[in-house]
């Protein structure tokens, strides 16, 4: 891999931070680059028991070189979606305690989008909000979940039901990190990938290319070449932070960001986000599985061609990534789980759907009927 790419965040809202995405191999031991966005004495590592064995260590060190005195400490959490608990952020909380967090101290989020939605949750509720650096570790907390301040724990009931927008001081990517994902959470990543390509023009920077990109570079995407892998990253930040510039607290297009969403998350509730240690979809496969899904309901309200889905579909099917419903799910329950889904208001359910050529919308006011029609597999193209 070569070069650091840098993408930032200027928020447009007073109220937002800026701050800087740097994309680049090595970083993980750039102690002046980590340290540069701590502001008190006391940081806080939080990840998870894959990725601590591996990057704890030299992020700790790489730290401590460029902040002698720095009161640092490690907190690790059994890896999965399973974890992203009330319960952990509760020992999130106390792991600062015990560290004698001050309100300028930090957390630094080393992992993927689970360790960094929860640390993030928990710095945004450590007295009233401290700082979290994001260092995220897998593909998709790179291109998406570490960017954007959407920071949250799951409940029985639902994703991401408890959380707050807390958005980092900065994101620290270390490509080579991703050496060592394994090829199931790479393909995870890919699908969110895909998803920035499906609704390519209605994101701004107009990158409506990015869909023909990934067709053309998809075995070097799953074959993990570092130059690809990290275009592909920059080209994510570079539609996320623009997105999430302008509609930081998800008021407006930011929805988009949802497509494939509704669908996606009500099946992981469903299974008991039972994706990454039992035999359930994990996140990016269930959103692999939504998207096609949201593309069957567009063809079935006459929003896209009939045939619309069919391009998408291959591509996540070449990527590896499943699109069909799992077996044994109930429609019925899976739509009972979307009325808790956080774009629905007291008039229903809203989804993002799709033209099929890039452009996304958020459409309210969908039947049950059709839903329950795409999700019982009797629309043609769902
Ligand atoms: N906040 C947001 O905007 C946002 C966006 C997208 C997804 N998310 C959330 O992100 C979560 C999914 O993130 P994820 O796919 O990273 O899952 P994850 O955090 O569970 O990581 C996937 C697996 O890979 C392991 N892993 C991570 N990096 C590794 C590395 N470099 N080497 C070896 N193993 C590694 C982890 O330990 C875990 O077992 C979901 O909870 C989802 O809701 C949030
Ligand atoms: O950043 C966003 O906005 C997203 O919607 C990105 C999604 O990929 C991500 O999964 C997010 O956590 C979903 O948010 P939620 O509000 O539907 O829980
Ligand atoms: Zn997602």
């Amino acid at each position: 891999m070569s070069g650091i790419a840098t993408v930032s965040v200027a928020a447009t809202a007073s109220s937002v931070p800026d701050y800087t995405i740097s994309i680049g191999p090595g970083l993980l031991d750039d102690g002046a680059l980590l340290a540069a966005s701590l502001r008190g004495r006391h940081a806080l590592l939080v990840s998870d028991a894959n990725v601590a064995p591996l990057y704890a260590q030299r992020v700790e060190a790489a730290l401590r070189a460029a902040r002698p005195g720095l009161a640092l400490s490690r907190w690790v959490m059994p890896a999965g979606e399973q974890e992203k608990t009330l319960t952990r952020f509760g020992e999130v909380l106390d792991a600062l305690a015990a560290l004698g967090a001050t309100r300028d101290a930090s957390v630094i989020a080393l992992g993927g989008g689970v360790v960094g939605d929860l640390a993030g949750f928990a710095a945004a509720c450590w007295m009233r909000g401290i700082d979290v650096v994001q260092v995220p570790t897998s593909l998709l907390a790179m291109v998406d979940s570490s960017v954007g301040g959407k920071t949250a724990v799951d409940l029985p009931t639902g994703k991401n039901l408890a959380g707050a927008f807390h958005p980092p001081r900065a994101v620290v990517a270390d490509t080579t990190a991703l050496r060592s994902l394994p090829p199931r959470e790479l393909r995870a990543g890919l699908a969110e990938v895909v998803k920035y390509g499906a609704i390519a023009t209605s994101l701004k920077p107009d990158d409506g290319a990015f869909l023909d990109w990934l067709e053309q570079h998809a075995d070097a995407l799953l074959g993990c070449d570092d130059a690809v892998l990290a275009e592909a990253i920059a080209r994510c930040c570079r539609f996320k932070a623009a997105v999430v510039a302008r509609d930081p607290f998800e008021r407006g297009d930011r929805a988009l960001l949802n497509f494939g969403h509704t669908f996606g998350h009500a099946i992981e509730t469903e299974q008991g986000y039972a994706g990454t240690i039992g035999d359930g979809l994990n996140h990016g496969e269930a959103v692999a599985v939504g998207m096609v899904l949201a593309a069957g309901l567009s063809s079935a309200l006459g929003l896209a061609d009939a045939s619309a889905g069919d391009r998408l579909r291959s591509l996540l099917q070449r990527l590896g990534l499943p699109v069909t419903i799992p077996d044994g799910l109930d429609p019925l329950a899976l739509l009972a789980r979307m009325r808790l889904d956080k774009k629905a208001d007291a008039a229903g359910l809203r989804f993002i759907l799709w033209d099929g050529r890039g452009g996304a919308s958020v459409v309210s006011g969908v039947a049950d009927d059709a839903v329950l029609a795409v999700l019982r597999g009797e629309t043609a193209h769902a």
